[in-house]
């Protein structure tokens, strides 16, 4: 069962004609965007605004409608994955280095749906390391203050060289033991000078759907669970 995929497909059941839709980044919403250009190419009308650039080459692909970000207000629904979810739906993001544009891109969201297998559903966030992306200059300097908040950060590397971010940066992976007051940690990392982003979403997903082993999908939101 590929439950990236069986997720992903679901979510399109969110966009109706008319709508601006966010376009995330990653292996599970990938399966939105393919299956959102087959609806354009049957006549649904919608624009997409991407998340990063290689969401962006794949929806050049499908022939998806792009807007840029600076050119609107507001976006109806952006739909995108997550490496880790919990049960008050804060997650952690940018296991694919995106979480800059991925939070730029739903601040200005009515609705944040994110799509996940059940292995990314967790109690306490933290198991997977978060990422935060540094300005490369002063980055051993940025990681140290950031070590002061009780983690180890390891730049990211990507066959042998720095990753870098769509936007130019590092990303530091920070491992804690777990997370517990996720708004705090937030907003102390983006208090240290060179820290671009981080990559907890607090209080900003509205609903998260989660693809089970079974074939199933649960839809969480704050004040409900179903399963169909
Ligand atoms: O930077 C990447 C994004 O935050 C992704 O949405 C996240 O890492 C989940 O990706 P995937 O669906 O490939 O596990």
């Amino acid at each position: 069962m590929n439950t990236k995929k069986l997720v992903g497909e679901n979510a399109v059941d969110y966009i109706s004609d008319g709508m601006i839709v966010g376009l995330g980044t990653g292996s599970t919403a990938y399966w939105m965007v393919v299956k959102l250009g087959e609806l354009v190419k049957k006549g649904l009308d919608i624009k997409g605004v991407a998340t990063s650039k290689s969401t962006e080459t794949l929806a050049h692909e499908l022939d998806i409608p792009l807007v840029n970000l600076s050119t609107i207000e507001k976006i109806d629904v952006t739909i995108d994955g997550a490496d880790e979810v919990n049960p008050e739906l804060q997650l952690i993001k940018g296991g694919g280095g995106a979480l800059l544009r991925e939070k730029m891109v739903a601040s200005i969201s009515d609705r944040l749906i994110i799509v996940v297998d059940e292995s990314k559903y967790v109690s306490n966030l933290g198991h997977f390391p978060l990422p935060v992306e540094v300005v490369p200059f002063g980055w051993e300097l940025t990681r140290k203050q950031i070590e002061k908040l009780g983690c180890i950060a390891n730049l990211r590397i990507v066959d042998q060289d720095s990753f870098i971010t769509d936007n130019g940066n590092y990303i530091l992976d920070c491992y804690f033991e777990a997370i517990h007051n996720t708004t705090d940690l937030h907003m102390q990392l983006n208090k240290i000078i060179g820290v671009v982003e981080n990559g907890l979403f607090v209080n900003m997903a509205n609903t998260v759907l989660i693809g089970l082993n079974d074939g199933r999908v649960k839809t969480l939101t704050k004040e409900s669970t179903s399963t169909t």
